[in-house]
Formats: C-alpha cells, sequence, structure tokens
C-alpha cells in the first residue's frame, strides 16, 4: 500500500517525525520511505475537490529542505506526482532499480503544484524538465539517473543502502543540497525553446488547458526568483483545479479502472470468474488486422500460430509482421525476441493445440462462419475461439461450433498492435470463462478491454452510425466536409467525420450499406431517394463510391489527395459543385449551418445511441461507453467521454436540443430522445456515477 500524501494523517505523520528527528540530538541524518515497498503514488485523486485538512505539502516540503540534517529519500515501487515533488525537497534520493518515478499531474488536468515545476527544471533542466512535466511520463530508475532525478541506483533493498548513505554523508555540508537554491540552467535558445514546447504542447494537447499551463510554469522557473516561481505556479494550479477538464480527465482515470471490474447482465462478474491460462494462441488471417494481432500477441512472450491460406499472402505477411516486430523491438532497445515466437502455416491444422484463436478473416458472415466450423472440427476440446469483427453477430458465430460457451468477439482497432482498445462481446452463451480469459488477454496485450454485449456495431461503431449519418445531413443541409471537420476537430477530435472517411476509405461502409440493401444502383444517373423505409436517408456517400472515390487509397474522396495514398487532404472543388448539383436536384436550399449545431447534430445523436445502448444493456455503465470512446474514437480525454460531457452539458440541455431536432426532423429515428435519457433528466439528471442506480431500476421494471 503506498502511502497517499492527500491523507491529512500522513502529511501530519511526516511533520511530526521529521520534526522529531530533526529536534533530537542522537538523530544525524534521517530516511523517508514508503510502506511495503511503494514510496509514494501521490495524492488521493478522490479527495481532491474535498476540503482539505492537515497540514499543507508546500510548507512540509519547504521545511523537509531546510533541514540542517540531511534528509534522504528511499524510493521503492513508485514516486508520483506529489510523492515525487517531497523526495525532491529531500537533499538526496536512492531509488531501486525497479522504481518507477514521474509527474503525471498533467495527465490528471493539473500541473505539480508542489513546487515539481520549480524544483525539476533546477535539478536537471529546462527541455528535460518540460519533457517529463507536460507528457506525465512515468521514467524508470535507470533513465531517473541519467537525468540526475535520483542520485543513485540500489539493486537490493534501497532503505538499507538509504540509511547507510545518509550515515555517510551525515556531516557534510547541505547548502549545495537544497534544489530551490539552486539557478535554473538558462539555455541560450531561451525563446525558441519554450515558443517551440507551447508549440508542440498546444498541437498535441487538442484543446487540453494543463499542458499548456505546465509550460508556464516551467517558464516561470527559467525566469523568475524561486519564490516567484511558486506563487506563479500557485497561481496556474487555482485555474486548473477546478476547471472541468480536470474533472473529466480524474473521472477517466477511475473509469479505465472501473472497466477492468467488468459484469454480464447474466451476473457473472470479474471478480467470481476465473480466466483459463493461454500459453499458446493463433490468429487466422493475415490481412492488415491479422497482422497486427499476431505482433501484439508475440510481444505477450505468448507462442502464436499464425494462419494463412493464400500462399502469397502469408509470405507477405510473415515479412510485414516480421518487420513490425523488428522496429517495435528497436524502438524499446530490445531484441526482437517475439519473432522466434511466432510460426506460420497455411494449414489451419496448425491450430489443433493452441488455447486460443483469434479469426481475422475478411469481415463477410459465410466466410467467417466456414472458418468457425473448421475451428470447432480442428482445434482441441477447451479451446477459446475468438472473431475479430467489428460489427457481426458473434451469437451467430457461436452457434456454428460444437461449444458456444467457449466463443467471445475481440474487436480490436487498427492498428491491432498500437490501438489500445478492445471490445470483448459476449453473447447470450458465451461462458464467463471466456470473457474473463480474453479480458485477461487483452491486458497482457496491454489492451484496455471492454466487455459489451452482442449487437450490431456492438457499443463503439453502433455509436458512430447516427454520428456519421448526421454529418451526411449537414452537408445536404448547408455544410461542407471542411466546416464539419473543423467544428469536430476544434472539440478536440483528431479527425473531423470526412478526413476520417477517407483514411479509412468510403468503401467499407458502402459494403455494409449494400449488405443492408440501403444502396439503390445505378444512383449517378437516376434520381437516388433520400428515404429508406420511412427514414431520412443520404446516398451521398453511396454516390462518391458509384465514382470510385473511395478517400485516400483512391486520391479523391470527401476531399482530394496529391495521389492515392498521400495524406493531406485538399478542399476539392469538383466535391463543391458537385453537392451543390446535388441539392438542386433535390430541391435542397442550403442554409447557413454553424459549429454549434455541427456539434449538437453529431454528438447528441450519438450520446442519445449511447443512453440506448445502456438501455439495452449492452453496456454496464458510462464509464465503459466513455472509454470505449477515449480509447477507440479520438473523443478528447479531457471532455470525459460522451455520456460524461453529455453530464457536463446538463443532461436536461441535451434533452432540450434532441427534441428540438427532433421536431426539425421527425424522419430521423436517432434525433428521438431514448427514454433512459427522459428518465435521468426526470429524476433531477443525477451525476454520471449514479447512472447505473437509474439503469438498474429501469432494468428490473423491463
Ligand atoms: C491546491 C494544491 C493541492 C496540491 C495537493 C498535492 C497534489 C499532488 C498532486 C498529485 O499527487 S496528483 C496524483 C499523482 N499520482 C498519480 O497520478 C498516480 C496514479 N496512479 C497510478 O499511476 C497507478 O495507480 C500506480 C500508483 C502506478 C499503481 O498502478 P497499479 O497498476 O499497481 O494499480 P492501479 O490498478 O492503477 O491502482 C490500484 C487502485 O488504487 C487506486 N489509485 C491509484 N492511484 C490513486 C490515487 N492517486 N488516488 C486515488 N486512488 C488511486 C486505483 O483507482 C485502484 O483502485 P481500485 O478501486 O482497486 O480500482
Amino acid at each position: 500500500m503506498c502511502f497517499i500524501l492527500h491523507s491529512a494523517a500522513v502529511r501530519q505523520g511526516i511533520v511530526d517525525t521529521v520534526k522529531r528527528a530533526l529536534g533530537d540530538p542522537k538523530v544525524k541524518s534521517v530516511v523517508i520511505c514508503g510502506q511495503n515497498g511503494i514510496f509514494c503514488g501521490g495524492a488521493d485523486i478522490k479527495e481532491f475537490g474535498t476540503n482539505m485538512s492537515g497540514p499543507p505539502l508546500v510548507p512540509m516540503i519547504h521545511a523537509i529542505e531546510a533541514a540542517n540534517k540531511p534528509v534522504v529519500a528511499a524510493i521503492e515501487g513508485s514516486a508520483l506526482g506529489g510523492g515525487l515533488e517531497l523526495a525532491l525537497g529531500c537533499h538526496y534520493r536512492i531509488a531501486h532499480s525497479k522504481a518507477r518515478l514521474g509527474l503525471p499531474e498533467v495527465s490528471l488536468g493539473l500541473l505539480p503544484a508542489a513546487g515539481g515545476t520549480q524544483r525539476l527544471p533546477r535539478l536537471i533542466g529546462v527541455p528535460a524538465a518540460l519533457d517529463l512535466i507536460t507528457t506525465g511520463r512515468h521514467v524508470a530508475a535507470a533513465e531517473a539517473l541519467q537525468l540526475g532525478v535520483v542520485d543513485r541506483v540500489a539493486e537490493h533493498s534501497t532503505v538499507d543502502a538509504a540509511v547507510k548513505f545518509a550515515l555517510s554523508v551525515a556531516a557534510k555540508p547541505l547548502d549545495a543540497r537544497r534544489i530551490s537554491t539552486y539557478p535554473c540552467p538558462c539555455p541560450s535558445d531561451f525563446d525558441a525553446l519554450f515558443e517551440g514546447a507551447m508549440q508542440k504542447v498546444r498541437q498535441n494537447a487538442r484543446g487540453a488547458i494543463a499542458p499548456v499551463a505546465c509550460v508556464q510554469a516551467v517558464r516561470a522557473a527559467a525566469t523568475r526568483p524561486y519564490l516567484q516561481g511558486m506563487e506563479r505556479e500557485k497561481e496556474l494550479m487555482a485555474t486548473l483545479f477546478t476547471s472541468g477538464q480536470a474533472r473529466a480527465l480524474q473521472y477517466c482515470f477511475f473509469a479505465q479502472r472501473a472497466v477492468s471490474k467488468w459484469s454480464m447482465p447474466n451476473g457473472a462478474r470479474w471478480d467470481t470468474s476465473k480466466p483459463r491460462p493461454v500459453h499458446k494462441a493463433a490468429v487466422i488471417g493475415l490481412g492488415t488486422m491479422g497482422r497486427g494481432i499476431a505482433v501484439a500477441l508475440a510481444q505477450t512472450g505468448l507462442s502464436v500460430v499464425a494462419v494463412e491460406t493464400q500462399e502469397k499472402q502469408l509470405m507477405e505477411a510473415k515479412q510485414a509482421v516480421s518487420g513490425m516486430l523488428e522496429r517495435g523491438a528497436k524502438r524499446r532497445g530490445l531484441t526482437p525476441a517475439a519473432l522466434h515466437k511466432i510460426s506460420y502455416s497455411h494449414d489451419i491444422q496448425a491450430v489443433a493445440d493452441v488455447d486460443l484463436v483469434i479469426e481475422a478473416v475478411f469481415e463477410d458472415m459465410a466466410l467467417k462462419k466456414k472458418v468457425f466450423q473448421q475451428l470447432s472440427a480442428v482445434c482441441k476440446p477447451g479451446t477459446f475461439l475468438c472473431t475479430n469483427t467489428s460489427a457481426l453477430d458473434v451469437d451467430h458465430l457461436a452457434s456454428q461450433t460444437r461449444n458456444p460457451e467457449l466463443v467471445v468477439g475481440m474487436h480490436f482497432f487498427a492498428p491491432a498492435h498500437v490501438m489500445k482498445l478492445l471490445e470483448v462481446v459476449y453473447g447470450p452463451q458465451s461462458s464467463p470463462q471466456a470473457v474473463a480469459t480474453a479480458m485477461q488477454l487483452g491486458k497482457k496485450m496491454g489492451k484496455v478491454g471492454v466487455a459489451v454485449g452482442n449487437c450490431r456495431g456492438f457499443v463503439g461503431n453502433r455509436m458512430l452510425k447516427p454520428y456519421i449519418e448526421q454529418a451526411f445531413f449537414l452537408l445536404e443541409e448547408g455544410a461542407t466536409p471542411e466546416l464539419v471537420d473543423r467544428a469536430l476537430e476544434e472539440f478536440g477530435f483528431p479527425m473531423g467525420v470526412f478526413r476520417m472517411s477517407d483514411l479509412s476509405g468510403l468503401d467499407v461502409g458502402w459494403r455494409v450499406r449494400k449488405g443492408d440493401g440501403l444502396v439503390e444502383s445505378g444512383l449517378a444517373s437516376g434520381q437516388p431517394t433520400r428515404l429508406r423505409e420511412g427514414r431520412r436517408y443520404s446516398p451521398l456517400g453511396d454516390l462518391l463510391c458509384e465514382q470510385g472515390r473511395f478517400g485516400q487509397k483512391t486520391g479523391r474522396g470527401w476531399y482530394q489527395y496529391d495521389q492515392p495514398g498521400s495524406r493531406v487532404a485538399r478542399s476539392d472543388p469538383w466535391f463543391h459543385s458537385f453537392l451543390e448539383e446535388y441539392r438542386a436536384r433535390h430541391g435542397l436550399v442550403a442554409r447557413r449551418i454553424d459549429h454549434q449545431e455541427v456539434l449538437e447534430r453529431c454528438l447528441y445523436a450519438l450520446i442519445n445511441e449511447g443512453f440506448r445502448i445502456l438501455e439495452d444493456g449492452i453496456a454496464a455503465g458510462p464509464e465503459d461507453i466513455d472509454i470505449i470512446y477515449v480509447f477507440g474514437y479520438g473523443w478528447p480525454r479531457h471532455r470525459g467521454g460522451p455520456m460524461f460531457y453529455a453530464g457536463m452539458v446538463g443532461l436536461a440541455r441535451v434533452l432540450e436540443r434532441l427534441e428540438h431536432y427532433h421536431q426539425a426532423h421527425p424522419d430521423v429515428p436517432y434525433l428521438q430522445p431514448c427514454s433512459l435519457l427522459r428518465r435521468l433528466v426526470a429524476s433531477g439528471s443525477p451525476p454520471v456515477h449514479r447512472w447505473r442506480e437509474v439503469i438498474k431500476k429501469l432494468h428490473s421494471q423491463l
């Protein structure tokens, strides 16, 4: 158990004990260590926003630094946030080789406000401090030593080493060990450095305010005397501390941990369902997704059998996978040991002895059904059969096998060895052990797994449909792809809906719409209707696909590109006149659409579907949806995910706007407010962590 600095008792304990030690003539030096092998993980995030009692942190750290006896921090486990700030107030720092150190406050929407932004640049220089403080990354002891954050690294007992060291420096002068008295090393290219840092954080932060404040605070360290720098640190922290962004980021911290505590509607849970160990796994189908999954599996140290029936594709995949593993190992400064973990075969019989299979063949139900029938016949009894599908019916695939309880969906996101999100999809027959095993394997692969129920598109893609649909309708009504994308990118998405569609390929959605019987043939020559089964439908995407405009890969889509495969989207005059013609043909009069309408129409339609998903029991709680959107769909983390965002906007406001838009567009069912949203508003719009109570009540009444 690490000690939590925010706890008044802990701080009081440190203040009292240090005071006693300093006043005791028998004590020559002091060592501060944590309990149970952990120095300190920082403040208790849950207590932010509550009344703070007990001794404040800043004077406590000052008193330690000002002590006339050496104080040594013995860092085992973690020294994070306020924990590292405490260590920076000590005269020496000794870390265990396995310890991790960092100032992760920025990821919680804050900055290190107990002197961290003022001491760290004085100790390790401005560029390194800017890196650690603006990214919040944790560093291992070896890097901390190299940077100068710690003085020594211990291989064995850090406390013993620290005590020995503390005694050896007992009589030494301490003036040169008080970091706050150091001048901040000022680089010659000072202005360029800070301008560059500011530009970088603004670019990466997508509207997040904490990284910007971190740069401002470090700048104060470099330009002002220590005490004035501390004033600036406090001032900047005061703005962040009560911000909505800090609330959203702290919510995400806990939501990420909450989703690992999954539950299923039948009552099965993470803590009562034991996963089965997986030693050997297989991937079937080595297209883009299969390759990424094979890499991610091999990097966990598992033995992997990679199967691709097409010989040429198999050879190409082998080369590509080896390249990915080599590059990954190089980035991490390792030898590519995972290369030897993969064996390749074009014969499905090669998976006979594996513990778990991930099927990643082309997204086609007939093909997947065939693969599942084969797997069911070939695999040893008890092998878990998982499908990497983004929308297809997992139950239907399970029904093709002898043991449907062993079947779950594992929906990876491209590129599968990079993207953190994994939707683990269970059907009514999936056993809790199958879900637990897939969730545990995902964790091993470094993924954030979210267990969800089976429905078309599961959670992420199901919510995407109304979002994209609204974007299409907005084009018909007067918007342009540029306007819609700008509004969404200013909101914080890395890419707007149309740039994203060009990147992933317009043909993907086209194929799905064709499969659903929505696409009329010969659109370009005729007059395509804008209604399907009584619902408004926009054939715009179909019209572009008919002309071979599939996005980046064909050099034309909603935008134009210099050549097929290039990435810079340019406004396309052809598309603009096509759109005008389209509107004229359908008697549509373009009107002025502003960013607010784009956000409300696209985001509230998506959020409304999120409420339906909760109502249907497909996601266990709002946290599951939010984590899916933050980790898989580029939803800006500092806005907490769609459901949290709805709470921030105000559920009553979201409801009112949906009602308004549904009245204007009665043929768009996605805009009709869902009954769970109405119910939540009627219950006084409780905070997001209390929605589960309302959902539970709703389910019990169904
Ligand atoms: C006005 C000025 C006021 C200034 C006040 C001083 C401010 C100081 C700033 C800070 O210190 S901010 C906090 C900085 N620290 C962090 O961000 C650390 C966050 N935690 C982690 O990174 C990890 O939890 C860990 C410490 C590296 C441990 O990782 P591990 O994988 O071993 O465990 P987890 O599953 O992540 O966590 C276990 C359990 O503990 C809960 N938890 C962890 N850290 C905190 C925390 N700082 N506050 C509250 N709770 C924390 C976590 O939620 C898990 O709980 P669960 O119920 O078991 O899910």
